[in-house]
This record gives C-alpha cells, structure tokens and sequence, in this order.
C-alpha cells in the first residue's frame, strides 16, 4: 500500500516551548488514520504542518510527495482540510457556502451532491448561524471535500456534539473514505478512534508514544483484563491466585477483583465453580485504548496536560 503522509521528526516550536519533538509517522492510502492524545498533546499543531498552515523548525513533511512549505498551490489541489473551529459568515447559508467554495477549485465535487452526502440537502437555504452544531461540523466537512481531495484532514470533528450527533458524523466519516479518500482524523476521544480508526498514532505530550491499529496498542500495552464479582461462599485467594492466566486477585469488602490475561473469565469461573462458589454480579472489564495510553504514557487520555519543555 501506498504511503501518503510521511511525517519524520517533526520539531515545532513556540518561542521557548517545545510543541513537537521529533514526530513521525505515515498513513498509508485509503485508511483512516487518527491523531489521539489529550488537549495540548500537539496535534493541531502537527497536522497544520502537513496544510502548510505552520512551518515546522525542523523534519520532513511530504503529503502526497507534496512538501507544504514549498508546494502549498499543489497541495491545496489534493489536500483538504477541515480546522477545528472554522467558521463562517452568519447569514451564509448552505448552498451559497457551497457554491462559494466550489468556486475556488477549476474542477469541483458537484456541491449538490456533497449536500446529499453530509445531510444537509433540506437545509441549502439556512442561514450558517441557524444550523445545529452537528449540522455546522457537516457542512465544514463538505467543504473540505469540494475540491476532491486525495488526503482529508478532520480536526475534532466531534467536540461538543450530542451522541446521536456524534454517531451520524462517524457514518458520514465512513462514507467519506469509502469514496476513495484518505482520512488524518485529529481527535481526544479514545471511543472515536477505537471505532474509527484503522491506526492510530498516540500523542502524549509533543512526542508520538506509539503508533498501531487500535488493538495492536491494546495489546501491546500489557493493558490486563480484569474480572470482578461477589463470591457465594468464601474462598482462599490461592485458589484463583495460583492459576497461571491471574496475575493479581483485590478484595473490598465482598467485592472481589481479579486481573489477568487470555481466558481469564472461563479459568476464574471454572475453578470458583470446582469449589461450589458461584460469582455474582460478575462484570469483565477488557482493555480499552484509554487503558493502553495509560500504560503508555503515565496519562489518562482526559487529563489536561502541560507542554513538554
Ligand atoms: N500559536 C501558538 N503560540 C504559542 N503556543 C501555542 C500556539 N498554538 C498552540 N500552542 C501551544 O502548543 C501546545 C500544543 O497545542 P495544539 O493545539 O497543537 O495541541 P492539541 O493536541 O491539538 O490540543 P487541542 O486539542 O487542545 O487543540 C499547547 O500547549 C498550546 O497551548
């Protein structure tokens, strides 16, 4: 597969701060491909290096083969971009958004067409100050495709949407790669890239901590599943301890938790049941992406954080 993006040591700085600190990574043709980390992690700031919206101090970018610090005409032909909080004239309204932007390409999507495409087909007359917030978050999805771009970037697409909002962007995000085009997708929601992505590359700070499809970095991290439940009868922690698929057994109170690897449900429940005990209230909990950046990291994907320097 074709390597699109190629991103190598990347160095940004803002006077004394170091933003980004040697960031590499590829996407490769057709995927969808998300740049994850908690706010301030450095991910606007990477990809408006690939726009060529900010010069980086140091590395190489090629988008396409395209370096965005010298080719920015040819790349605005095969790149498009939709920047976290774009915002448009209050009384535009949609179809003349559209038209407007269709203007600017020498051969354009058929607006119409996008419209249809991000639902917005019955709303060509709203004024952009009217339309909802997933319907703001469509449309500037719509024009960064007017151009028939080769490489979408998709910066926090989904901040601040309702779930049902949330889920229809997905779908739209969907479509839009089955259309052939390669998707950069910025965000901060595990959740979203865990159901989006096809690779992901971790921001922690200015730095890339990993880069892998969702599950490769569940896996990787050494993320444990953990089973937890109420015991019918009581029992000595060796039982379960002793297994070899249980690395660690917690009580409180009643409440038992035990964490572990590979069939660790059906070996915790067989050797419970051998003993007459039955697990009540029995939940397991499989590591998440959110798990793995923590492992990773030191980090929970929420939490603020400061620049690296
Ligand atoms: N123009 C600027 N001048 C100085 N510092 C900046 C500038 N733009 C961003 N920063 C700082 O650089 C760091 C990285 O910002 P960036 O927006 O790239 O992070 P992010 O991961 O995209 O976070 P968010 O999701 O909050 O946008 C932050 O500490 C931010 O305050």
């Amino acid at each position: 597969m074709a390597t699109v993006v190629q991103v190598e040591r990347l160095h940004k700085r803002y006077g004394e701060r170091t933003v980004l600190d040697s960031v590499s990574f590829g996407v490769e043709d057709g995927e969808i491909f998300g740049v994850l980390g908690p706010n301030g992690a450095g991910k606007t700031t990477a990809v408006e290096c690939l726009s060529g919206l900010r010069r980086p101090d140091g590395g190489t970018v090629r988008v396409l083969g395209l370096d965005p610090r010298t080719e920015r005409d040819r790349l605005r032909r095969v790149l498009g971009v939709q920047l976290q909080e774009s915002r448009l004239a209050d009384r535009m309204r949609v179809g003349e958004a559209l038209d407007l932007y269709a203007s600017f390409y020498s051969e354009p999507a058929d607006w119409r067409e996008l419209m249809e495409l991000v639902g917005l087909a019955d709303r060509r007359d709203t004024p952009y100050a009217k339309l909802s917030g997933g319907q703001k978050q469509r449309l500037s999805i719509a024009l960064a495709l007017i151009g028939r771009p080769r490489v979408a970037i998709l910066d926090e697409i989904t901040t601040g949407l309702d779930p049902q909002a949330r889920r229809d962007a997905w779908e739209l995000i969907e479509a839009v790669r089955a259309g052939g085009v390669t998707i950069v997708l910025v965000t901060h929601f595990m959740e979203e890239a865990e159901r989006l992505c096809d690779r992901v590359a971790l921001f922690d700070a200015g730095r890339v901590a990993a880069v892998d499809t969702p599950a490769g970095l569940v896996g990787r991290s050494a993320a444990r599943q953990r089973v937890v439940f109420r015991p019918s009868a009581p029992f000595e922690d060796r039982l379960l301890t002793e297994l070899p698929e249980v690395a660690e057994l917690v009580r409180t109170g009643a409440r038992v938790e035990v964490a572990g690897s590979g069939e660790l449900l059906h070996a915790v429940t067989a050797a419970l049941a051998r003993h007459q005990v039955v697990a009540g209230d029995l939940r397991v909990h499989h590591p998440t992406l959110d798990d793995a950046f923590v492992a990773l990291t030191g980090r929970r994907l929420g939490t603020e954080q400061e620049s690296p320097r």
